[in-house]
């Protein structure tokens, strides 16, 4: 690594570029390394501990050791070292959005967003961790009592994705401190370095060693931690955000110990344009939801639907809007799409955009990959039902165009697959409005907006694109076990 020309030679603090792993409030070394990149240029930024299965062990052994001391903290003690985290959090926005560009790409306007997003979950749940009442539930029998605790399920393991190195983190690692449960983060291994500067920060909020331990891995050994932490019965809840094929592998891999888990999978969202919507007002959310972090998120739209009657005027609009989209290095101004992470990545994307035009989809912008980790933003029209980004998520700048002519045929288009993450409409009609919303087979619907996420509403899918709900009250449950007391002799 050349520090002289790194992004991350420009840190305020340069302290916050951790590159060893913590297990029980010590920094780990590993008995090797592995090395982050950053994908805008492919120069090395670091190189980071390469943890196997015998650290992570160890790892569990600490977070179960310091569980009764953080669950025997008050809800309003763990809720102050929240809140000192956030502060933290906040007030190095800065470094962490550099080091987020640096190893993720997306622009660092973006970056210093994502700190802003990921911060509020660890915000939100500082404040709810003093909301996780019980109940008393009326007698059957006037000699009893009856009550509903709700205690801390145990050991957690998050393993979080790249495309949100931060917030992924905090929305599954903040609900657990908060319901006073120790945590093992597994980051994953191409943006590791905005995992462990948090992790920095964690320590320096005050969260005690062995609450908060961080496993850095690469591929390999990601797998064989991630069968440790399937394994362990130790671990009583899992959060995975990431592929609908790996969500399955770690459920079957966990089904022995029959653990709690939370899954963020795939999706494959659509985007629906009908003739009474606001032109402008879709071209404006297809071009946010579709192209945000280079659409690489599991809430980018991936299929956009458009009404025979204005099909037209919203292709020509949204190719315009589009074609003003700058491409480039996340640390240059006005750029707003960034590389894709990795060589797979690319490929994908150029596959289901070869695919649409060998399958009569008309190229209206874009359409082939730039030098290096690079890509046109795309637009495609004329997307037919046999494509295969009809079926399957590209997760990148690429936007296929359907037509179709009734209400019904958009539903029943938008419904046929295995995926119910995020759907989005757009409608001025308020009878339809309820009638789509209700017909979607989603977990996320966005009427007449293109982004929906915020860290106090329930964010998660059904079908196969997960399990549970992450952020506002409802984030809290996975991390509670209710417990029924039934309390008897009360006349005596
Ligand atoms: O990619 C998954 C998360 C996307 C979001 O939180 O908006």
């Amino acid at each position: 690594m050349d520090m002289k020309t790194s992004p991350l030679a420009l840190l305020k603090d340069p302290t916050l570029l951790k590159t060893d792993a913590l297990i029980n409030g010590e920094w780990v070394k590993g008995s090797s390394r592995f090395d982050v990149l950053d994908p805008a240029t492919g120069q090395k930024l670091a190189d980071v501990a390469n943890l196997g299965p015998a650290d992570a062990e160890k790892a569990i052994a600490a977070a179960n050791a310091a569980w009764a001391g953080w669950k025997g903290k008050t809800a309003k003690e763990r809720s102050i070292i929240l809140r000192k985290w956030y502060d933290l959090l906040m007030a190095n926005q800065d470094d962490l959005g550099r080091i987020m560009t640096a190893e993720q790409g997306k622009p660092l306007a973006e970056a210093k967003g994502e700190v802003t997003y990921g911060a509020s979950f660890v915000e939100w749940f500082a404040e709810e961790a003093k909301r996780v009442n019980g109940e008393t539930l009326p007698q059957f029998d006037n000699n009893r009592r009856l009550m509903v605790l709700k205690q801390p399920i145990g050991v957690c393991a998050a393993i979080t994705p790249w495309n949100f190195p931060l917030a992924m983190i905090t929305r599954k690692v903040a609900p657990a401190l908060a319901a006073g449960c120790p945590v093992i983060i597994k980051p994953a291994e191409l943006t590791p370095l905005t995992a462990l500067a948090a992790a920095e920060l964690a320590i320096r909020a005050g969260i005690p060693a062995g609450v908060l331990n961080m496993i850095t891995a690469d591929a390999s050994n990601s797998i064989a931690v991630g069968k440790v932490i399937c394994a362990s019965d130790v671990v009583r809840h899992i959060s995975f955000t990431g592929s609908t094929e790996v969500g399955r592998i770690l459920m079957a891999q966990s089904a022995p110990t029959v653990k709690k888990m939370s899954l963020e999978l795939g999706g494959n969202a659509p985007f629906i344009v009908f003739n009474d919507a606001d032109i402008d007002s879709a071209v404006e959310g297809a071009f946010a939801s579709k192209y945000r972090n280079a659409g690489q998120t599991c809430v980018c739209s991936n299929r956009l639907y458009v009404q025979e009657g204005v099909y037209d005027e919203f292709v020509a609009k949204f190719a315009a809007k589009v074609k003003t989209a700058k491409v480039g290095n996340g640390f240059e101004d006005g750029v707003n799409q960034g590389p894709l992470i990795e060589e797979a990545a690319l490929e994908k994307v150029q596959r289901h955009v070869d695919d649409a035009k060998a399958k009569g989809g008309r190229v209206l912008v874009g359409g082939n990959r730039l030098s290096g980790q690079f890509f046109e933003p795309t637009v495609v029209a004329d997307a037919t039902a046999d494509m295969l980004c009809a079926k399957e998520e590209t997760f990148g700048p690429f936007a296929p165009v359907f037509k179709f002519k009734t209400e019904q045929e958009a539903v029943d288009a938008a419904n046929n697959t295995e995926f119910g993450l995020a759907s989005y409409f757009y409608s001025r009609d308020i009878g339809r409005i309820y009638r789509v919303a209700e017909a979607l087979e989603y977990g996320m619907v966005g009427i007449n907006v293109g982004i929906l996420a915020t860290e106090h509403v329930p964010f998660g899918g059904v079908k196969q694109s997960g399990l549970g709900r992450e952020g506002s009250h409802h984030g809290m449950d996975d991390y509670v076990e209710i417990k029924y007391l039934c309390l008897g002799d009360i006349q005596k």
